[in-house]
């Protein structure tokens, strides 16, 4: 569970990134790094990421390509609508989201990692399809894949040191768990205090995520995410340019037996601004069993405190709820 902690650490992840194929925990600063993941997965459950080694041009980048689509007017937004017959692909107009059967203000464009048709039998039918990208401006949908390409590493890596605190298997969370990620993205654009709806309508309802880890990439000079600690204050995760706002959902909370929070969040956009945020979940492979395991009860007590759950009924139900229809 969340401590009573007042603000989110800040972590700059160079040393683990350094030689990725063998992260050396007899190198201080990597085990500096590893320790701080820890510490911040099991008191806080947000941190901020640093020295990931993304280009800022393509952080930025994905931002202004966001923010230019929702300036469009609705009827070219709503050529790549969301459905259930595009997989849950494409755009969602501001209202139509929930969380917790309450209308959230924001709108978006949802994409999960693409594979061929039949790969997950009955179950991955519900999210066959290409993603749906806007057609303007041009090269949209290779940046936009350049970017999942870049967060699926970065967070393969953040694992490897989460798991190397403990001095765990590197690869715990890789093979049959989650070495197939079946990450998915949101680009969000949310209101600001101008809108009609404001402010009955919270930009993002009170909520946890319910994958493995999440990153993301909000708008440098508004601060609108919110973190819930144990005395039920709320947090500003006020941004730092440059670096990715992480926290952990879920599954983790489930495969760690509890060791990891999956910490409640909200987004208010109180300013007059537009706010874009593109937050990128990286999740358990589509098929994946998630049941506490072995390492982590040994160190919780010994005895399980979370059923199996398996993450594609977990995601599907997750989908029905979340969009009003
Ligand atoms: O917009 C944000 O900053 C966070 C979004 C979020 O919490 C979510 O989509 O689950
Ligand atoms: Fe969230």
């Amino acid at each position: 569970m969340a401590s009573n902690f007042d603000s989110i650490p800040l972590i700059d992840v160079s040393p683990l990134l350094s030689n990725p194929e063998t992260i050396n925990l007899d190198d201080p600063n990597v085990l500096q790094v590893v320790k701080k993941l820890h510490e911040a997965c099991q008191n806080v459950g947000f941190f901020y990421v640093k020295g990931h080694g993304i280009p800022d041009t393509l952080v930025k980048g994905v931002r202004d390509a966001a923010r230019n689509f929702f300036l469009l007017p609705h009827e070219e937004k709503m050529k790549i609508q969301l459905s259930a017959s595009t997989g849950y692909r494409g755009y969602t107009k501001l209202l139509d989201n929930k969380t917790q059967g309450k209308a959230d203000l924001h709108e978006s464009i949802d994409a999960y990692t693409e594979f061929a048709p039949g790969t997950y039998g009955p179950m991955g039918e519900h999210f066959e399809g290409p993603n749906l990208w806007p057609e303007y401006p041009q090269g949209f949908k290779e940046m936009m894949d350049d970017y999942g390409n870049a967060l699926e590493k970065l967070s393969k890596m953040i694992m490897r040191g989460v798991v190397l605190a403990l001095r765990g298997s590197p690869n715990l969370f890789e093979g049959d768990r989650a070495g197939k990620s079946f990450w998915s993205m949101r680009l969000i654009g949310c209101p600001g205090s101008g809108s009609a709806a404001h402010p009955s309508a919270m930009g993002i309802g009170a909520h946890r995520d319910y994958g493995l880890l999440i990153l993301v990439n909000q708008d440098d000079d508004i601060t609108a995410l919110e973190v819930l600690n144990r005395r039920d204050e709320w947090i500003p995760a006020v941004p730092v340019p440059g670096a990715f706002l992480c926290n952990i959902g879920d599954m983790l909370n489930i495969w760690s037996n509890g060791m990891y929070t999956a910490t409640t969040h909200r987004v208010i956009n109180s300013s007059s601004k537009y706010r874009v945020s593109i937050p990128f979940f990286y999740e358990p492979n589509f098929q994946a069993i998630v049941e506490p395991l072995e390492f982590y009860k040994q160190k919780t007590g010994g005895v399980s405190r979370f059923q199996k759950v398996v993450y594609a009924e977990y995601l599907l139900n997750k989908i029905r709820n979340n969009f009003v229809g």
